[in-house]
């Protein structure tokens, strides 16, 4: 999976460009940056995006090169896709619910595959990879390639996540904070870049519906009021993507005070 992606960040740019939008709103493509419009300082960081359910609607539309590209990254989504509902019925039943609770809501919509690639950068002091956010949907499955940049803020310190070989990152997102009333949070990240060597991760996002209804579970408020108001996932992203990332802002803005 990582060599299909590196040979897809290697192909010339005209081809890569064929597929570049900054519309948030197009479900494939290749693009830089955060936002080009909306970012006041650049980040140092090409992606693609290629969402995987259902893939017949979308893999027509995935990059067709390298030309292993499209049965390569089939596979993994598929295999991701079986660690994602795995996982989802872990934490589930980590927190004495159902065990398919979480998977419902937050596992089995949207799949949305991203790699990133952070080229070396002469000024690594003067820029970053990707800024510091948490995740908008459910739960985030992350393979990084052996350079290292990723790091996670926890207790005031940004701390850096080495990476492993052949092991993945496990990123909780918004959406699971709010379910589950701030029970589990969702993890501020951040990648940095450095002057030797580019990087490569491989983001794969999984989360609610866009019409799905998202607040806390009642069965996990234990007479405690709900943290947080309830929201529409669909109207949650259009606002994440409206705005710059910006730390956790997102999912703060529904905190219910009190
Ligand atoms: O490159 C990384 O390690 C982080 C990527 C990331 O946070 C994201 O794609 O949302
Ligand atoms: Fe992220």
């Amino acid at each position: 999976m990582m060599q299909v992606c590196q040979e897809f960040f290697d192909l010339p740019t005209e081809e890569k460009m064929e597929l570049y939008s900054d519309d948030t709103l197009k479900p494939v493509r290749f693009g830089t940056s955060y936002s080009l419009s909306k970012d006041t300082v650049l980040e140092w960081r090409d992606y693609l995006r290629c969402p995987c359910r259902p893939l017949s609607d979308f893999i027509h539309l995935w990059p067709a090169k390298p030309s292993t590209f499209r049965e390569v990254t089939m596979e993994y989504s598929k295999e991701i896709a079986a660690l994602a509902k795995r996982l989802c019925y872990a934490l589930s039943e980590s927190l004495g619910l159902e065990s398919e609770c979480l998977y419902e809501v937050i596992g089995k919509h949207q799949q949305i595959l991203m790699p990133n690639h952070y080229p070396a950068c002469p000024n690594p002091d003067l820029t970053i990879g990707l800024s510091a956010h948490s995740d908008a949907g459910g739960i985030t499955i992350l393979l990084q390639d052996h350079v290292g940049g990723l790091e996670v803020f926890n207790e005031g310190q940004w701390i850096a996540v080495k990476p492993l070989p052949d092991a993945f990152v496990v990123n909780l997102a918004d959406q699971t904070q709010i379910l589950t009333n701030g029970k589990y949070k969702s993890v501020e990240h951040r990648a940095t870049v450095n002057a030797q060597r580019a990087r490569i991760s491989i983001s794969t996002f999984f989360q609610p519906a866009a019409d799905a209804k998202i607040a806390p579970i009642p069965e996990l408020l234990g007479g405690q009021p709900p943290m947080y108001r309830e929201s529409l996932f669909g109207v949650y992203l259009r606002d994440f993507f409206t705005n710059r990332l910006n730390r956790k802002s997102a999912v703060d803005s529904l905190k219910l005070s009190g």
